[in-house]
């Protein structure tokens, strides 16, 4: 077992400066992959490296597997934390082949153990075979791979990944994403991936944990993150939101400028308890489930204002009648709208109520 814990950290930078870490707490079961993921300067770098052991924390604890890497009055250092870590730029070592870098981490290991654990780890990143190269004998894509090998090879407690995949141009991205979620996988480790790209956290992690101003705001499933938000600005960060004022009524539904919609509730939760007490509030639908209709007929209606083509779908923004703000609406298969035409609105599915 190398479960995550980290708890109540806390990190100024300076004694006058602004918390940067304020009470951050994150709980990664093991063998899963977690996505840390939040804004530019929320202090996703600050956790990581205070996980590595590369920075102290001023207040909290770190443990993994149950063994105690940072707490009051322990601070072990990064070597002996038994932790991997796959940075921005592979930062592969150039004057070693891929084999003496992936067995770099070896030591004490005899001859014959290391050169098995090596082509062990080229075949679980899906390179057998190119231990004899060079560093800049690989693409990109390949020396992620190479990086990631590297970290696993000493069987590490827990592998951090620091946004592995910046460098990569988008085409790439997707398929190196896919093969390091797979070798992750495959070699059972626990894994924390730092990232500011929605996209990848909820298509790569088992778990995301939203950061927000040095605070974990919502640790789920990517489903759940997407479907579920914490709150508005959680909707907003993880995908395209459409966010309507909203009067709540106790049967679980709201009226909302697009008509009166249901509302998901989790039975028994506190979730619930807002959806059939509040009066007013916030739904949240996703633009997915907002459909164009024929305006002839619709009972809600607006005028489309923009549209953005993206090949496999496209985003209709419309201004909608009664409502102060335009919603988006994500339009699949051939459009027939364009701006300045009148269309009609019908919602798909439930929304969600924020107080
Ligand atoms: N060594 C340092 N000294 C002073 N301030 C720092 C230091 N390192 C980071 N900071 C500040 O701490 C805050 C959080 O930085 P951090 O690098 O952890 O954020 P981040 O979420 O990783 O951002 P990004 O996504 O841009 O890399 C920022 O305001 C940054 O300016």
């Amino acid at each position: 077992m190398s479960d995550l814990r980290v708890e109540g950290l806390r990190k100024s930078y300076g004694p006058h400066a602004p918390p940067v870490l304020d009470g951050l707490d994150l709980t990664v079961p093991s063998g899963a992959l977690a996505a840390v993921l939040g804004p530019s300067g929320c202090g996703k770098t600050t956790l990581l490296r205070i996980i590595a052991g590369f920075l102290r924390a001023d207040a909290g604890g770190v443990t993994v597997g149950g063994r105690v890497l940072a707490g009051p009055g322990v601070h072990l250092p990064p070597e002996r934390r038994r932790i991997g870590i796959v940075p921005q730029e592979g930062a592969l070592f150039p004057h070693l082949s891929v084999a003496r870098n992936v067995a770099f981490g070896l030591s004490g290991v005899d001859r014959t153990a290391r050169r098995r654990r090596t082509e062990e780890m080229l075949e679980l990143v899906g390179l057998a075979g190119y231990g004899g190269r060079m560093p800049h004998e690989l693409s990109g894509g390949q020396q992620q791979r190479i990086a990631l090998a590297r970290a696993l090879a000493p069987r590490p407690a827990l592998v951090l990944l620091d946004e592995p995949f910046n460098a990569l141009d988008s085409a790439l991205r997707a398929g190196v994403r896919a093969d390091v979620r797979t070798a992750l996988r495959l070699s059972g480790a626990t894994a924390v991936l730092v990232t500011h790209d929605q996209q990848e956290a909820l298509s790569t992690a088992d778990l995301v944990a939203v950061v927000r101003e040095g605070r974990v705001v919502q640790c789920d499933t990517p489903q759940r993150v997407y479907a579920r938000p914490a709150d508005p600005w959680v909707a907003g960060f993880v995908g395209d939101a459409v966010l309507l004022p909203a009067t709540a009524h106790s049967g679980g539904t709201a009226r909302t400028a697009l008509g009166t919609i249901p509302l998901t509730t989790d039975p028994g939760t506190e979730t619930e308890t807002r959806a059939t007490a509040t009066a007013t509030g916030t739904v949240l639908l996703r633009p997915e489930q907002l459909e164009l209709t024929d305006p002839t007929s619709a009972t809600v209606g607006g005028t489309v204002t923009d549209v953005r083509f993206y090949g496999h779908d496209a985003m209709v923004t419309v201004t909608v009648d009664g409502l102060d703000h335009p919603v988006d609406i994500r339009a699949a298969g051939p459009l027939a709208v364009r701006p300045g035409e009148r269309t009609g609105i019908r919602v798909r599915g439930n929304g969600v109520l924020h107080p």
